[in-house]
């Protein structure tokens, strides 16, 4: 019976979830790759325990998967201090967010992600907050209602989002320090993934490496996910060592092409020269046309096209480039 027990699906979930946490480096100097944002937020960690100070307000921008969820707790680990995680969309009103405020200790962290979907009468309440550690509450109901003015510990904010544009200027504002995250280099992500398969204690060639980290869309979360399926191809096919042979394998299973791209992607690039004669065209249009949110276009599968350069943006929209083109073994068409 017990037997039973420890092999059941809860368990192995469990035990699947504490690895999972493992993949989080702890410091960074374990945090791979973003040297340029790892090399300023050293700086500013140091002046700031130094002075014996909370760290200024940090924004981190960026694609999904490139790790600043990871990076907030890196930083909170630095500086010694707790943090409380929480998302835009959870705090509903005003009195969610005091209620976050009100268990900090001076220094800790709130870390709010996708902070561009905060409700904005929460908006407001933070900028008093950020700017000068206080938010003013309204009391009572009625004509016995009447504002109490809230004192704060010192605290960092840190805020991160998926959207740059859509931070309002007055909160873009209060944050100190300002990230941008990039999309990771190959050569940073294969060592993610041969992290990753030490902490999996899965053996790993360096071309098996070297071919989930260019299939993976310049992107952490993206590495670790093939990692884990191609791993369940290698053992299943009784392969001792992951190597680029069956890294290819599994990603044609997996539907991840030579260039690293899904479905999707593809989707779009076919459909926009297809239907459109390779734009411009409307980011609105194409998520209309392949039947996903316009904010999954923006924020995940357009940037990665950006970067690559098979699209380009104009005033008038998306534009397919001759990159693009013969991605799909298509000839760029002679009147454009
Ligand atoms: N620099 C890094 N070094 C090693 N592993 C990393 C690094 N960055 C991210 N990872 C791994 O990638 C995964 C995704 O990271 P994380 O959840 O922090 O991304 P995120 O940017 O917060 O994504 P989202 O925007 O979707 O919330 C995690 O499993 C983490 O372990
Ligand atoms: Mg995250």
């Amino acid at each position: 019976m017990d037997d039973d027990k420890l092999l059941s699906g809860d368990n192995l979930d469990a035990a699947e979830g504490s690895l999972e946490k493992s993949l989080r480096p702890q410091t960074l100097a374990q945090y791979i790759g973003q040297d340029q944002v790892k090399h300023e937020l050293g700086v500013y960690i140091e002046a700031a325990r130094k002075r014996e100070e909370s760290l200024d307000h940090v924004l981190l921008f960026g694609p999904p998967g490139l790790g600043k969820t990871t990076l907030a707790m890196v930083i909170a680990n630095e500086m010694q201090v707790h943090i409380r995680t929480t998302s835009g969309p959870a705090i509903e009103k005003p009195g969610d967010l005091v209620a976050l405020l009100n268990e900090l200790e001076p220094g800790d962290i709130l870390f709010i992600d996708e902070i561009h979907r905060l409700p904005k009468i929460v908006e407001e309440m933070l900028y008093s907050a950020m700017e000068d550690f206080y938010v003013d509450i309204v009391v009572g109901q009625g004509p016995t209602a009447h504002p109490v003015h809230f004192p704060l510990p010192p605290f960092t904010l840190i805020g991160a989002t998926t959207r740059a544009g859509m931070l309002s200027a007055p909160l873009r504002d209060r944050f100190g320090i300002v990230e941008h995250m990039e999309y990771y280099q190959v050569s940073d992500l294969e060592d993610i993934v041969k992290r990753t398969a030490d902490i999996f204690t899965t053996p790993i060639k360096p071309s098996g490496a070297h071919e989930i980290a260019r299939r993976s869309r310049g992107t952490p979360r993206i590495a670790n996910r093939l990692f884990k399926r191609i791993r369940d191809f290698a053992e299943v096919a009784d392969q001792a060592a992951i190597d680029e042979i069956i890294v290819s394998r599994s990603l044609t299973y997996l539907r991840v092409d030579e260039d690293g791209l899904d479905e999707t992607d593809n989707k779009l690039l076919r459909t926009m020269i297809e239907y459109y004669d390779g734009g411009p065209v409307g980011l609105a249009t194409i998520a209309a046309n392949i039947g996903e949110e316009t904010d999954t276009i923006a924020e995940v599968v357009e940037p990665y096209l950006l970067q690559i350069g098979f699209l380009k943006r104009t005033q008038r929209g998306r534009v397919v480039t001759v990159k693009g083109y013969e991605h799909l073994g298509l000839a760029y068409p002679e009147h454009k």
